[in-house]
């Protein structure tokens, strides 16, 4: 099945074979196949285990170590209060439509924008445009079948109102959604069949903490909570100093309504999330913005989208952040940082982009918010989203415990305020108050300037006040000028508080993972196609590939040495002893993606060195085991590449045997 995404090496890819290669070579399975899989669970088998470590290697360096990040590993359980507080228990909902007849669910803006997206490109067709057949889904194209594939023109105002329907999806609410779904008779794709209307569905996961029920939880979908609600104990590690960042890698789940697309939408899976607070006053300056401002990015603003288009502009973050095109420099340093980390992993740079999301896709607390998207043959999918999320966690989570959530900072110049003040003689009091003492206590002090001005007057009027405590009931309190008086009074300001704002790229590994295998998926062309998965040697999940030429007993003291050797080198090895071809081992080792192969042979036998392959040119050099030891671990650090490597040591012509070819 091919499509018009294409390979590294400018060739149709195919889903198919790719698919083949990760089942033959155990890259990942679905979990729990003998009782039938579920859908949404993933097995990771040793290579996927190993480059997935190797990524989250990098991404801790890259921006913990790099940045100075106060890693947390916080609990995956939350309590009920916590998400409820969030928004999550309220909003962290989709709407699912049931084909009756099949009993299939399907996710209600799935299902529209699938539909109308279709119908549109299938416009598209019918006036001669060229359609890009990477925008559907494979499945969904195959499953359609020749007939629903004929391309149907659509009146203008069809074609305007399918187009405003899609910009405008993401406002609607469940009626609106079922409203759309009666008047343009959208369907099942799959079945044809009509669909139920949508129900909204939490994606959350509810269990509970202890036997008794009375601890509602929920696996968490997301880690940011977490870091939220460390913030005091960060604020302390960080000496009081902002702007300061945290950051965490754990498991998130999501009850995802219809999970497709393999590793791309699946219900339990790997996030790395930094959390970076900074001062709003400080304009969200970052102290290395210099540092990267003439990095250029592929930016899709929203106006680009807005008109229809889908070609990013390429431009430095310097001007992106002057123009306000992205709002701060936090954000903007955030953007070069991620996309060089997925540079260092290997991900092919012509298929990544930042897609601003549309005002109606952001959070209504959120003052920016790009998403990293990676292209696979899927399309292009989110693979991070950084989002400046401003103040809104912090003043929720404090507002609802009542914890202090804010930073206190000393000013470097004190000032004076004349302020109303609010009395309470305790003394007086207490007898009256009793146990709502403290509540009346708290609502005095929150009362603002104005009021507690009011109040003074009323009282100088009345002898007596009301005053608002809502916890009390009736929601009021009455009292008389013997317990409480309302004074101006002159105070030195020394400090300042304030809730700092949170930036926050969070990252999906599996989805990041999944887009970098197809993009170092290649064909090598040859006697017969042989697969290779060029992994940079810095993620590949196996380093080395040991191969004896063939099975001597001869050749067992060497490679007991020169396993040792790579032991102590800390590089991962496999040694293939097969009794296949030189050629076709390798060939067969390409395939999982091991970047380099020492081939032991009669000449190493005496005292010769060792051949050393690179796998993706199939080029060799021949050089003592020092040598060649010394070079991969160079090059599986990251700090030199093969062609240095092959221009300092001795390339080797002798007789290679042809990749593949049988003994
Ligand atoms: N169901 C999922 N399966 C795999 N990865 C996911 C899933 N949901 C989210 N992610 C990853 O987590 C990152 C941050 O999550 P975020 O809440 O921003 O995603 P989202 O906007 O809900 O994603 P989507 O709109 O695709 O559902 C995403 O960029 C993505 O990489």
């Amino acid at each position: 099945m091919a499509s018009d995404y294409k390979t590294r090496t400018g060739a149709d890819f195919d889903r198919t074979e790719f698919e083949s290669l990760l089942r033959r070579k155990v890259f990942l399975w679905q979990s729990f196949e003998p009782y039938g899989a579920v859908k949404g669970l993933f097995d990771y088998g040793p290579p996927l285990e190993n480059l997935e470590a190797e990524v989250v290697n990098i991404w801790r360096d890259h921006f913990i170590r790099h940045e100075r990040m106060m890693a947390l590993k916080c609990s995956m359980l939350t309590p009920y209060r916590v998400l409820e507080t969030s928004g999550h228990v309220a909003k962290f909902a989709d709407y699912m439509c049931k084909d009756p007849k099949t009993g299939e669910i399907l996710r209600a803006d799935h299902l529209i924008k699938d539909v109308i997206e279709s119908r549109l490109r299938s416009d598209r067709e019918a006036r001669g445009e060229k359609v890009d057949a990477t925008e559907e889904d494979p499945k969904l194209k195959k499953k359609k079948g020749k007939a629903a594939r004929t391309a149907v023109k659509l009146d203008d105002a069809v074609r305007k109102e399918y187009e405003h329907l899609l910009a405008t999806l993401d406002d609607c609410t469940g009626d609106d959604m079922g409203a759309l779904i009666k008047k343009h008779d959208i369907r099942n794709p799959t079945s044809g069949n009509e669909v139920e209307p949508p129900v909204s569905v939490n994606l959350m996961f509810q269990t509970q903490i202890g036997a008794t029920g009375r601890e509602p939880a929920f696996l968490r979908p997301e880690t940011a909570q977490g870091q939220f609600l460390s913030f005091q104990k960060l604020l302390e590690f960080s000496d009081g100093q902002l702007p300061m960042a945290s950051a965490s890698i754990g498991y998130s789940f999501r009850n995802e309504l219809s999970p497709r697309a393999g590793l791309l939408r699946v219900r339990e899976f790997l996030m790395a999330e930094v959390e970076h607070f900074v001062d709003p006053e400080s304009g969200k300056k970052h102290p290395k913005f210099a540092s990267v401002r003439d990095v250029k990015l592929p930016l899709l603003d929203r106006k680009t989208q807005n008109g229809g288009g889908s070609t990013p502009t390429i431009t430095t973050v310097g001007e992106a952040v002057d123009s306000k095109l992205v709002d701060n420099e936090t954000l903007g340093y955030f953007l070069v940082r991620i996309m060089q980390f997925m540079q260092r992993i290997g991900i092919d740079m012509d298929k990544l982009r930042f897609r601003q999301h549309m005002a109606n896709e952001m959070a209504h607390y959120a003052a920016d918010c790009w998403d990293c998207e990676l292209l696979n043959s899927y399309g292009w999918i989110e693979c991070v989203g950084c989002a400046d999320r401003s103040a809104y966690d912090l003043s929720v989570h404090e507002k609802a415990t009542g914890v202090f959530l804010k930073v206190r900072e000393d000013l470097k110049e004190p000032y004076d305020v004349e302020e109303w003040q609010a009395n309470l003689d305790k003394k007086k009091s207490g007898p009256q108050l009793r146990k709502d003492q403290s509540k009346v206590e708290a609502a005095l002090s929150e009362l603002s300037q104005e009021m507690k001005e009011q109040l003074s007057i009323t009282m100088a009027d009345k002898g007596k006040v009301e005053v608002p405590v809502q916890e009390m009931e009736g929601g009021k309190v009455e009292l008389d000028k013997d317990i409480v008086s309302f004074v101006k009074e002159k105070r030195k300001v020394t400090q300042r508080e304030y809730t700092p704002n949170v930036i926050e790229p969070s990252f999906g590994v599996g989805r990041i993972l999944y887009s970098l295998m197809e993009h170092v998926y290649w064909t090598r062309k040859g006697d017969e196609a042989r697969s290779v998965m060029s992994f940079k040697p810095t993620v590949a999940p196996i380093k080395v590939l040991v191969v004896p030429l063939q099975k001597d007993n001869r050749f067992a003291s060497l490679l007991s040495e020169l396993e040792e050797r790579l032991d102590d080198a800390q590089l991962s090895f496999k040694v293939d002893q097969s009794g296949v071809s030189i050629g076709r081992r390798y060939a067969r080792n390409d395939e999982l993606g091991i970047p380099f192969g020492i081939t032991v042979d009669y000449e190493s036998l005496e005292g010769k060195g060792f051949t050393l392959r690179d796998r993706d040119s199939t080029k060799q050099v021949r050089a003592s085991l020092d040598e060649i030891l010394e070079a991969v671990e160079k090059m599986c650090k990251g700090k030199e590449t093969w062609e240095g490597v092959s221009g300092r040591l001795p390339v080797f012509e002798g007789k290679v045997e042809e990749e593949g070819k049988e003994e």
